[in-house]
């Protein structure tokens, strides 16, 4: 992956396109990620979370495209991998060994946090534990973007919540860029600033979340087969004598208001990922 020089995107895209045999797992993916943020990329099982990583991170080679990536790239992939013989020190001493830039403290700090042991084999060590472990490698290593696969995936919610705030406090810390995946919509809110939504190898959306939501609203009101105001209806539900219609607002002119006896609703980053993984589901056919 060729290096960004003086810009302000930690990753950039453009086009990019992989796919396995003839099936394009990733297609025509194009953003802009800046420096700093910290990147939720969302989407279904199979949608091309972990292909897309894989390509930022030289893992994999794009068929399509291109990827620039500022600096060095840590990725920590859905396994987590460990040496299950070696303890979490030695897996320090080992990642001292293969970073050019290292930092132990930083690494050591994470273990510490987290309560991991350091002398215990890792086999020996729960999965989230060792999630952990390879968590603080990733961290020792001082990478400028942090790719982690499902990183939540194998914690309980409160560990979840503080590997979330950990890792806010890295990127104010460090300005590194973060870019995760995850299924666990609910527990992004206040984390992600950044939106990557994929679905069937496409980027559905993809930009600052405060601006994605700001351009969408629910309306709620009486039973109707038509929207109270003009824009794209993401998702409609009607329910008795009621609808509710989420809506991408048109982009250009002043922000529609509905009639009376509507109400209008922000939506939330959870609503909004749901809403529009739901409208996509039938597939768009690569
Ligand atoms: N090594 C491979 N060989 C063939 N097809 C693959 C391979 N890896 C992934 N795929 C296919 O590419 C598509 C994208 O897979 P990918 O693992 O990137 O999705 P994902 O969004 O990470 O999914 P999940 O949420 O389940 O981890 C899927 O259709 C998958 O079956």
């Amino acid at each position: 992956m060729m290096a960004v020089v003086d810009t302000a995107s930690a990753v950039r895209a453009r086009d990019l396109g992989k796919r396995y045999r003839a099936k394009w797992a990733l297609r025509e993916c194009t953003f802009d990620l800046p420096k700093g943020r910290v990147a939720a990329l969302v989407g279904a099982n199979g949608a091309g979370k972990t292909t897309l990583m894989s390509v930022l991170s030289d893992l994999l080679v794009a068929d399509e495209g291109s990827a620039l990536v500022d600096g060095r790239v840590a990725f920590v992939a859905q396994e987590k991998p460990v040496y299950r013989h070696f303890s979490a020190a030695d897996m320090l001493r080992l990642g001292a060994h293969l970073n050019t830039v290292w930092d132990q403290e930083r690494a050591e700090r994470w273990l510490e946090r987290f309560e991991i042991p350091l002398d215990k084999a890792c086999g020996k060590l729960s999965g989230g534990q060792q999630a952990q472990v390879a968590f603080a490698l990733a961290i020792g290593s001082r990478p400028a973007v942090l790719m982690l696969d499902e990183p939540l995936a194998n914690l309980d919610p409160l560990a979840r919540r503080e590997v979330t705030a950990e890792l806010l406090s890295e990127v104010d810390e460090t300005g590194m860029t973060v870019l995760l995946s995850t299924h666990v919509v609910s527990e992004l809110g206040g984390v992600a600033d950044y939106l990557l939504l994929l679905a069937h190898g496409r980027l559905l959306a993809g930009g600052d979340v405060d601006d994605l939501l700001t351009g969408h609203a629910t309306f709620v009101g009486p039973r109707s087969d038509a929207p109270p105001v003009p824009g794209t209806v993401v998702e409609a539900r009607h329910n008795g004598g009621q609808s509710t219609f989420l809506m991408s607002l048109p982009e250009d002119g002043p922000r529609p208001r509905a009639g009376a006896g509507w109400v209008e609703h922000p939506v939330n980053l959870e609503e909004y990922v749901l809403a529009h993984l739901g409208a996509n589901r039938k597939g768009i056919g690569a």
